[in-house]
């Protein structure tokens, strides 16, 4: 991509375009507790959710998907069989695969599995928090020290601010570039990058982390979009998406004096009303 933040906009309109009409099909193990608003976030978006994490068929479902969303948010034995299956299938078909490390650096167990599937296997992009992604640089010898998410939370001594915004993109960019991959880690601000471009994104609202799955929601929304574009460019849109939806779905809520359950459902009306030219306008991007 170019580093040149007008070009960068000027991509979106037909990006989008390619999207929606790819309509990819979505294929997402992930967890119990967010997993109806993930389907609805993606079908939302413009693509078409496929939850299946049965063993027996598996390697069919990965077969016909146009991407691989994997969330560890509540892992089970069987899941993590899932996991494996689904991501040996994906590597062989070349379907992009999207990881979410919830809670990553919070158990040995999230440990383990986060870098069995980094190491073994080709992660397209990996979409966390800011304290789960200085988890894995930590585990991946990027970082020496790193403070732990709280639980499936940010750690509020990690989160993204202007003051630490230089340090943070460097860092993640290193991690990007050694692990080939591309990260959106979120917070306040968003920094996503594959360790040649860097970009900031400050839009989103304070209320987007009150409602559980806004991640969630996210990265599967980072599928559909991936699935339909291209690794950079597709998580692009599915931030400025995810979080200009949260910025209107806040200015809907305060003027109708509601709280955070009305939110969850006006963020789903707001992302299936994006389009390019609020996603442009709107937008408040810095590169790095
Ligand atoms: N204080 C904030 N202000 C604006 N936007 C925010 C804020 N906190 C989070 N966001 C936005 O909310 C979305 C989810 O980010 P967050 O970092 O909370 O993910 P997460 O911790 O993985 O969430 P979860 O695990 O609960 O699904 C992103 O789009 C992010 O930009
Ligand atoms: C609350 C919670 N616990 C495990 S996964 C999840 C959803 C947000 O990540
Ligand atoms: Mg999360």
């Amino acid at each position: 991509m170019t580093n040149n933040k007008i070009e960068i906009l000027d991509k979106i309109e037909e990006n989008l375009i390619k999207i929606r009409e790819k309509n990819a099909l979505t294929h997402c193990i992930t967890n119990s507790v967010t997993i109806n608003d993930c389907a609805n976030a993606v079908l939302a978006i413009g693509g078409s959710p496929f939850m299946a994490e049965d063993a027996e068929e598996l390697e069919e479902v990965v077969a016909i998907a146009d991407v691989l969303v994997i969330n560890i948010g509540k892992l089970s034995k069987n899941q993590i069989k899932a996991m494996e299956i689904s991501c040996k299938k994906a590597d062989e078909t070349n379907t992009p695969i999207i990881l979410d490390p919830v809670g990553v650096g919070v158990t040995e167990l999230r440990n383990k599995i986060t870098m069995n599937l980094i190491d073994n296997h080709n992660i397209t992009a990996i979409r966390g928090n800011i304290s789960e992604v200085k988890s894995i640089a930590k585990l991946s010898g990027v970082l020496d020290e790193s403070n732990t998410a709280k639980g499936v939370d940010v750690n509020v001594d990690d989160i993204i601010t202007k003051q630490n915004l230089k340090t943070n993109g460097e860092l993640i960019s290193t991690l990007a570039s050694k692990l080939n991959t591309v990260i959106l880690a979120s917070g306040p601000i968003d920094i996503l990058t594959d360790g040649k471009t860097t970009i900031a994104i400050d839009n989103g609202d304070d209320m987007m982390p009150l409602i559980t799955g806004s991640g969630c929601m996210l990265s599967s929304v980072v599928g559909s979009c991936i699935g339909g574009s291209n690794p950079l460019e597709g998580s692009l849109i599915a931030i400025l998406a995810m979080n200009i939806a949260g910025e209107k779905a806040r200015a809907k809520v305060d003027e109708k004096d509601e709280g955070t359950g009305s939110f969850r459902t006006y963020l789903i009306d707001y992302l299936y009303k994006t389009n390019s030219e609020s996603l442009i306008n709107e937008s408040n991007i810095m590169i790095l």
